[in-house]
């Protein structure tokens, strides 16, 4: 493929009459590992589920070169997999058959799930370490341990992009570190991943690149390094952070309030 995985043109979002996203364009390449972040309200959440199409908008969203309002449900689920920011699991269903619901856009109704389906399904609940619940109802687990099937039913869906919504939020600091070993990984295997990211630290040490929002607008976009300085954490987030430098790059850490300059 030559153009980007996803290229969002003009994006306009309303929400009960507000202007929450204006005018944004956004083009994301395979093999990148984009962190979406900026404080709360700056529009991070309305921009995945815009993007998923689970919210009307104006301007054009497209995947591999398709734009996805012309597309049904099932293409769209083929081309893009996303994960909600809350963990509300409805039904008691086993894990494994949670986690195979990914698989529905690459079956025909009705039908079992073929082999390769079935070891997808494995293969996603392994990376994401909870195939020894495979047969617990996915009521019955914390509230981590359902964010990992969830994230788990998204990977089983074997798209070439991903969205999830704060998806380290509720995990331990392992569990967080392996979910960045996770879609770094699957961004080196040519897929595209955006996740929402409030953990400044995380998004440093683990993004290839960072989208930073603030009131709907696009206010920094690139390697963790230009976007996270000491002085958009004090204009945009108003906190004084401390900058150091591991050996696998840029650590931040976000310190105490500041007034916003
Ligand atoms: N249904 C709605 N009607 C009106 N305004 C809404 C609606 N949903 C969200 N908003 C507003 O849109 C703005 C962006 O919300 P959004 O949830 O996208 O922010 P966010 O960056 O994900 O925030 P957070 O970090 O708190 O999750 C906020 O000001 C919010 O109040």
């Amino acid at each position: 493929m030559s153009g980007p995985l996803l290229d969002i043109a003009g994006l306009d979002v309303d929400l009960g009459g507000t202007s929450v996203v204006r005018g944004l364009s956004l083009s994301v390449k395979t093999g990148e590992f984009v962190g979406l972040i900026g404080p709360n309200g700056a529009g991070k959440s309305t921009l995945l589920r815009a993007i998923a199409g689970l919210i009307p908008v104006g301007g054009t969203v497209s995947v591999a070169g398709e734009r996805l309002d012309r597309l049904g449900t099932t293409e769209r689920a083929l081309r893009l997999a996303y994960v909600p920011q809350e963990h509300e699991i409805a039904w008691p269903v086993p894990v494994e058959t949670l986690v195979a619901l990914g698989r529905t856009p690459h079956r025909s109704s009705f039908t079992p799930l073929s082999s390769r389906d079935r070891q997808t399904v494995k293969d996603a609940m392994v990376r994401m370490d909870v195939a020894r619940f495979a047969k617990r109802p996915a009521t019955a687990l914390s509230g981590g341990e359902k964010a990992r099937v969830l994230i788990a039913r998204a990977l089983a869906q074997d798209t070439p992009l991903i969205l999830a919504d704060e998806p380290a939020a509720g995990l331990d600091p392992a569990y967080q570190i392996a979910l960045m070993r996770v879609f770094r990984d699957l961004a080196g295997e040519g897929r595209g991943i955006i996740a929402s990211m409030h953990d400044l630290g995380l998004s440093a040490r683990w993004c290839t690149r960072l989208v930073l929002l603030n009131g709907g607008k696009i206010v920094a976009d690139g390697p963790p390094e230009a976007v996270l300085t000491p002085e958009t954490l004090r204009s945009i987030y108003g906190v004084s952070g401390f900058f150091g430098t591991a050996e696998d790059g840029l650590v931040v850490q976000p310190l105490d309030l500041v007034e916003r300059r």
